[in-house]
Order: structure tokens, then sequence, then C-alpha cells
């Protein structure tokens, strides 16, 4: 992984770009992305655009190569194939003004074991001039952060916490976040998740959230997308999916019949003539009746079904 840090710009601070250049461009762009662990393909030519603004839930099974997509289109990462872009600007080269745009919360704390909280947070915040000492303040004093010991010593889920604040401070135009809430107790994830919801709805933040969490999910995500076999089966507005998508169960002739005007995003054969087929109809389109044998759907069967 590229030794380079995100969340330490260099000294030299260029002026941000002007607010209509960003509303312009995507926030995120990601062409033929490609990258393999010697003969393992983990991403397969991913193509994807977000635009500022938009919030995207990540959802793919363990080893289904979020980390490594989030890492590559931060930059921390060399892909084989293909170029990601953030504001317009080569990740490969990103000037320090972009940087400053950009928050990451990392699976793994990448936080100096070394500094106290109150050290770290001074140091950051010499680089970036958005620093929001208030925000800083009440989320170290809600979540009762010790500032002055050692963060080797901080429990895990503490850490967490830490690398949220240091991520949210700075008033990001894209935040990256890996697994956020995985060490975070509900209380603290209950508050992290108001703080997203909160910086989205005043900045208009783009973020980008992976999570084994569905319930999280649900409450910030407009969009979910699904990762699989390298791939982003599917990015869609979660409330269209679960409106417009229905499960069918049968034979395949069947579930023909039962598919009628639908798109059929998943199928899976279960044996004995059978198979399951996650069906989804176009918007404002009326749904056949339940007489049809089709079953709503959670969220967790779309990850059942899109992940598989
Ligand atoms: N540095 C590495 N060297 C070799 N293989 C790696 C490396 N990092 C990840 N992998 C492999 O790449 C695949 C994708 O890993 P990745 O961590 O990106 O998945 P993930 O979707 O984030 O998983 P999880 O949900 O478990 O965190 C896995 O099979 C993993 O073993």
């Amino acid at each position: 992984m590229n030794t380079q840090t995100l969340n330490a710009p260099g000294l030299q601070m260029a002026t941000p770009l002007s607010s209509q250049s960003v509303a312009l461009s995507p926030a995120l762009d990601l062409r033929g992305l490609s990258l393999r662990y010697g003969t393992q393909t983990v991403l397969d030519g991913i193509d994807w655009q977000l635009m500022p603004g938009q919030v995207v839930g990540l959802l793919g099974r363990n080893g289904a190569g979020k980390t490594s997509l989030l890492e590559c289109l931060l930059g921390l990462r060399d892909p084989q194939q293909g170029e990601a872009r953030l504001f317009g600007c080569d990740v490969r080269a990103l000037d320090d003004a972009t940087r400053a745009r950009i928050g990451y919360v990392p699976q793994q704390s990448d936080l100096f074991e070394q500094f106290t909280p109150a050290q770290l947070l001074a140091y950051f915040r010499s680089f970036y001039p958005r620093w929001d000492e208030a925000l800083v303040d009440g989320l170290m004093s809600r979540w009762e952060l010790p500032r002055d010991k050692p963060i080797a010593k901080l429990s895990g889920g503490q850490q967490q916490r830490l690398s949220i604040v240091r991520a949210l401070a700075h008033g990001p135009d894209l935040l990256v976040l890996d697994e956020p809430v995985a060490a975070l107790d509900p209380l603290g994830r209950r508050d992290f998740l108001r703080e997203l919801v909160e910086q989205v709805l005043d900045r208009g933040t783009t973020v980008v959230f992976s999570t084994h969490i569905l319930s999280d999910l649900e409450r910030v995500a407009f969009n979910v997308a699904f990762m699989a076999r390298g791939r982003l089966a599917l990015q869609a507005p979660l409330d269209g999916l679960m409106d417009q998508c229905r499960i069918a169960q049968g034979t395949p002739q069947a579930l023909q019949a039962a598919a009628c005007g639908a798109t059929v995003l998943s199928r899976r054969t279960l044996g004995e003539g059978q198979e399951r087929w996650l069906l989804q109809w176009p918007e404002g389109q009326v749904l056949p009746d339940a007489a049809a044998g089709l079953q709503g759907v959670q969220l967790e069967d779309l990850f059942e079904e899109l992940t598989a």
C-alpha cells in the first residue's frame, strides 16, 4: 500500500477549488479499475461515478474487495489498470487543496500511536483551513475521549471514534468510511450516524460508506452499491429498490411468466428444478399482485442475492 497519507496534506495549501467547478464534475470518477493480488483478481474493470452530495453504502461479502476498492479510489493502492479521479484530479497526483477536501476513516486505525489525541488533533488542525474546533470539542466531550492519554493506550472503539473526529473535523467534501462503526458500541454508532447525517444535510458531503451493519446503512445511505466478483453488481436508490424489487421462486418456466416486464437482477438454482430470481420493475410501474407468488424484499435479501 502507498505510504502517502490522505489525512495529512503537505504544508503548502493551495486555494480550494471554487464551488462552481465542484458542481460540474463528479466527486468520484473510476474508469476500468482492475486490481490483482498475484493471480487473484479483486477488482475487475470497475467504472463508478458519484456526483457531489451522493451518499452510497457499499455492500459486499467478506473478501469482496471493498477495502481494496476504497484504497484504490483514494490513491492509497495502485491498480494494475484503470484510473481514479477525485474532483477531477488523478489520485496518483492529488494536489494539497484536493487532498484537504477528503476525509477517510480506514478499517484499521492509522493514527500516530505515540501521540495523544490532543497532539494528533493539533497536528492536523494546522493543515486544514476549514477545521471546526467546536465540532471537535463537542465530539471529544460527548464521546468522553481522553485528550492526554497516548493513542496506543486507547481502546479499539476509542481509536475508531478519534479517527472519525479527525475525518469529520475539516468538513470534507468527500468522506470515505471503511466500516467506521465496526468497533463502536450502540450509542457510539447512533451518535456517529447522527453526525454523519448532519454533515451530509448541512454541507452536501459526498459519502462512500462500507459496512456490514445493514440497519445502520438504511439510516444514512440513500443509495446502495453491491460488490460481487470484482464488480459493482448494482447501484440504486435504496427506497426504489425496496419498492420495485420482488423475489420469486419456482420453475424457470413459471418464473419467466412472473417476471413479465421486469429485469432479472439475479437468479440462483435451488435444486429439484427450482430457481430463485430477484426481479426489478421499472419505476412507476404497478407490480403484479402477490397472487403471482412474489415476495417483497428487505435489504438483507438484496444483499444475499446480489453479492453471491
Ligand atoms: N495486501 C494484500 N495482499 C494479498 N491479498 C490481499 C491483500 N489485501 C486483500 N487481499 C485479498 O483481496 C480480497 C479482497 O480483500 P478486501 O480487504 O479488499 O475485501 P473486503 O470486501 O474489504 O473484506 P471485509 O468485508 O472482510 O473487510 C480478499 O480475498 C483478501 O484476502
